[in-house]
């Protein structure tokens, strides 16, 4: 025999009663032979409850029944339940005359709910032609007196079971009435929280069921709550070990109650909905599972108790004499977690219980308020519990990483020793974030990054399609959701939290005015985790917003050179700011632009390759100028403007022009060597003359042919064979606190290392005391939108490994 169990919300409506039919029906003729456990339908039995708190403060309440009546009723015109509300009538006004009532009373109206459910399904069930016969459980179930929670009487009930089963069996369809019972003198009593549940482990039990099916509103267990995390996946195995750890945990359809009858005789339950009944739904048998993570369930309604004292340290029977007040008040504690030094003891308990846990606390430990010994006892109540079933220790530096990384600071954090579980208190409002974070790190389902941009020029344009274009395989190989959730210029963002399309440039037209605490709020409103800002601007207005991103959970990657320039001070602030907050900053593409050059100078300095020198073509732009000039017969300014066509120029070329931009490169590089340089230290070698500095951009763009003559003359001037090459040159005692730093124009031999470099390559000569005289050479495109937005796009790639 199957044992079916349907719960409210599968007979909330009309089309949900219909497909509660359908499968009762489907089976039955399908020669399964079945009982039905029915709880009451939809919020009826909160609707009573209601109604019933109405009648005794003796305020109206005949409206809220008869919508009731007319609810249990709804298009069933052939249904009949007179005898149930005439049952309430009588019993509400009876309350409502008294203004009191007892919990049996109230076990008397609740059971209603339940006999109308199952009466009516099993009145449609009839007009199918299905052999149903209401039963019930009241005649069944016997149990203790303690009413709203009631024990069963298990001898008693079994046989009353056994016996009515075999009365009614064959092709009959027994229709029983879920969470409701009575006792020895037939006065109605229910089983408490879960109990329709209850109620079927108990038929699936005396009947030795071969399966219980418990139908809900879900396709089974899931790793997480679907409503609160996407990416949630369903499981379709648990043991009944595993899933009493859930039941625990949150998990109320699987509440240890319900599972102890079915453990008894080793019966599988499975979890189906009720809306998709062809889903095998998860299977919780006795077998047990491979190991590793299981689910990540939620605890809310949750405060957490916060005891605190100096003077408990080495002080004897201090949570003995906590679990003993709280217990004589009846308040369970479901976490507890202590200091080594006893200092503070953290205690989570039901909303519901906390002042009242804080008050017996407070009378507890009186006098060690006197004595000082206790200093305080706080209440938080903005809490929830996440517990991470089947997670131990040693892997549990993971999620833990990744929580820190996205600021969630656990406020408190407790694991079972032999249970592999690990449990987390965090503030209810990163409740979302934090699940999704650790959805992400341990299930191995898709990590979602998401990403800002800021500026969508020449190489944040690009970056943005080459994002788009590669998202999807980057999702398959590496299982990482790649998701541009803004793209802001100067003056607008486009936002939106799913992610941007590839339309998103006629799109951002439709953008609106934004500040830096716009885009942090949008994050924080849509929960959105692992938060890299890609700074694409050349703004030095941009780099303000650094720390406060920092501040706010992003790791940042930045092709914008500035924010490495700054002074020295705001340079080290940046760096401790990312220290305190966990957080990267990647600039692979401020030095050569896609060339592994930065990282290339890192390794080689952290791993104690003593650097003596750097030099050479540092700019992309000015490298294609001199190489292009200096081999043809072209005016200098018709050279340049074709380097800005090409997108090589910074997005102002005089930066280019007048040597800030190579400087800018040396001074970044003689950073990461650690030198303490500050722009002004740099000695350069301004290539605009001093009459066309004045004025802005356009301007000195009218005015460029004006260059012409200037290095026409530089050119003629040069040594047979000899080309034009602007470079950059990191010298001096560099194990000093300040390096030299020169820019300059030189003319080269054309068969040199310099003299040979092409296009718009860059080229990087690295001296250390190993090779000697022999640099290490990194040379290559230095320059251009593609490879600049592929770079930044691999420090993106980067920070997600790191995660
Ligand atoms: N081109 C290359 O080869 C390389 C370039 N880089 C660096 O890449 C960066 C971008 O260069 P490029 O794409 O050519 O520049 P562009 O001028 O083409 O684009 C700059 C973008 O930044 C936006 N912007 C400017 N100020 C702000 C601000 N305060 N807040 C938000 N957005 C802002 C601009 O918007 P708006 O239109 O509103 O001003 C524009 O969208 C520069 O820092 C450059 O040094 C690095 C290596 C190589
Ligand atoms: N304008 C720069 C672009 C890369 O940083 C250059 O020419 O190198």
């Amino acid at each position: 025999m199957k044992i079916l169990k349907f719960g409210g919300k599968s007979l909330a409506n009309g089309k949900g009663i219909h497909k509660v039919v359908d499968i009762i029906e489907d089976k039955a003729k399908s020669g399964e032979v079945l009982a039905v456990v029915l709880s009451a339908r939809g919020k009826s039995t909160d609707e009573l409850e209601e109604i019933l708190e109405k009648a005794v403060n003796n305020e109206s309440y005949q409206e809220q029944l008869t919508a009731f009546k007319k609810y249990q009723l709804a298009e069933y015109v052939n249904f009949n339940a007179d005898i149930e509300f005439e049952t309430l009538d009588k019993l509400f006004e009876g309350v409502s005359l008294l203004g009191d009532y007892s919990k049996r009373i109230k076990d008397q109206v609740l059971s209603q709910g339940e006999v109308i459910s199952a009466k009516l399904l099993t009145h449609l069930l009839q007009e199918r032609g299905v052999n149903a016969n209401f039963t019930d459980s009241r005649a069944l179930i016997k149990t203790d007196a303690t009413f709203g929670e009631a024990q069963p009487l298990e001898k008693l009930s079994k046989e009353n079971v056994v016996n009515h089963f075999k009365k009614y069996n064959g092709d009959t369809v027994n229709i029983v009435t879920g969470f409701i019972a009575s006792n020895t003198k037939n006065e109605t009593t229910t089983l408490g929280r879960n109990g329709s549940n209850y109620t079927a482990a108990l038929l699936a039990n005396y009947l030795d069921a071969e399966e219980l099916q418990n139908f809900t509103h879900v396709n089974g267990i899931y790793t997480a709550n679907p409503d609160l995390v996407a990416d949630a996946k369903k499981i379709e195995k648990l043991s009944f070990t595993e899933a009493n750890e859930l039941a625990y945990f949150g998990a109320n359809i699987l509440h240890a109650k319900t599972i102890i009858p079915l453990i008894e005789k080793d019966i599988p339950l499975r979890i189906l909905n009720t809306f998709d009944h062809n889903d095998n739904g998860t299977l919780i048998t006795s077998e047990a599972s491979k190991k590793g993570i299981k689910s990540l369930s939620v605890l809310e309604n949750v405060s957490l108790i916060n005891l605190e004292g100096r003077g408990l340290l080495g002080k004897v029977g201090v949570d003995a004499r906590i679990f003993k007040a709280l217990a004589y008040k009846n308040i369970s504690v479901s976490i507890i977690s202590q200091g080594s030094s006893e200092r503070g003891i953290g205690l989570v308990v039901a909303s519901e219980k906390a002042n009242e846990a804080k008050k017996v606390l407070e009378q507890e430990f009186e006098v060690d308020f006197q004595t000082k010994d206790v200093n305080t006892i706080t209440v938080e109540d903005e809490v929830s519990v996440i517990s991470i079933i089947g997670q131990d220790l040693s892997t549990f530096h993971r999620p833990y990483n990744a929580l820190i990384k996205n600021q969630v600071i656990p406020l408190l954090f407790n694991n079972t020793v032999s249970g592999n579980n690990v449990s987390l208190v965090v503030y209810k409002k990163q409740l979302h974030k934090a699940l999704n974070v650790i959805h992400g790190e341990i299930f191995g389902v898709t990590k979602k990054i998401n990403i800002a941009i800021f500026g969508h020029g020449l190489v944040g344009g690009t970056l943005i399609n080459q994002i788009l274009e590669s998202a999807e395989k980057i999702k398959k190989r590496k299982k990482i959701d790649l998701n541009v959730f803004a793209v802001a210029n100067s003056r607008k963002v486009l936002l939106n939290p799913k992610g941007v399309d590839a339309n998103w440039q006629s799109n951002i037209n439709e953008g609106i005015a934004y500040s830096i605490q716009d885009i942090i709020d949008f994050a924080n409103q849509y929960h959105l985790e692992n938060l890299i800002a890609v700074d694409n601007t050349a703004s030095k207005e941009f780099t303000d917003n650094y720390l406060k991103l920092v501040e706010n959970g992003f790791d940042i990657v930045s092709s914008n050179k500035i924010a490495n320039t700054l002074s020295f001070d705001f340079y080290k602030d940046l760096r401790s700011k990312l220290e305190q907050y966990q957080k990267q900053y990647l600039y692979e593409t401020n030095v050569g632009a896609g060339l592994p050059l930065i990282d290339t100078i890192k390794l080689l300095h952290l791993s104690g390759e003593n650097i003596t020198r750097i030099k050479g073509v540092f700019s992309g732009s000015l490298s294609y100028l001199f190489n292009t000039f200096s081999k043809e017969d072209r005016l200098f300014s018709e050279v340049l403007r074709e380097a800005m066509d090409k997108g090589f120029t910074e997005p102002d070329p005089r930066e280019d022009l007048c040597g800030n931009d190579v400087g800018r490169k040396l001074l970044i590089l003689a950073r990461e060597l650690d030198l303490s340089n500050e722009f002004v230290d740099i000695n350069i070698h301004n290539l605009i003359p001093e009459n066309l500095r004045g004025g802005d951009a356009s301007s000195f763009l009218n005015k460029i042919e004006e260059l012409n003559p200037v290095y026409q003359k530089i050119k003629d001037e040069q040594q047979p064979n000899h080309v034009l090459r602007y470079i950059g040159d990191l010298h001096g005692d560099l194990f000093e606190e300040k390096g030299i730093l020169d820019v300059t124009l030189v003319s080269v031999p054309e068969s040199s290392a310099l003299g040979q470099v092409k296009g718009s390559d860059s080229i990087f000569e690295i001296y250390t005391e190993s090779y000697g005289d022999q640099p290490i050479v990194i040379q290559g495109a230095g320059a251009g939108a593609a490879v600049t937005a592929r770079g930044v796009f691999g420090d993106i790639l980067r920070l997600t490994e790191k995660g």
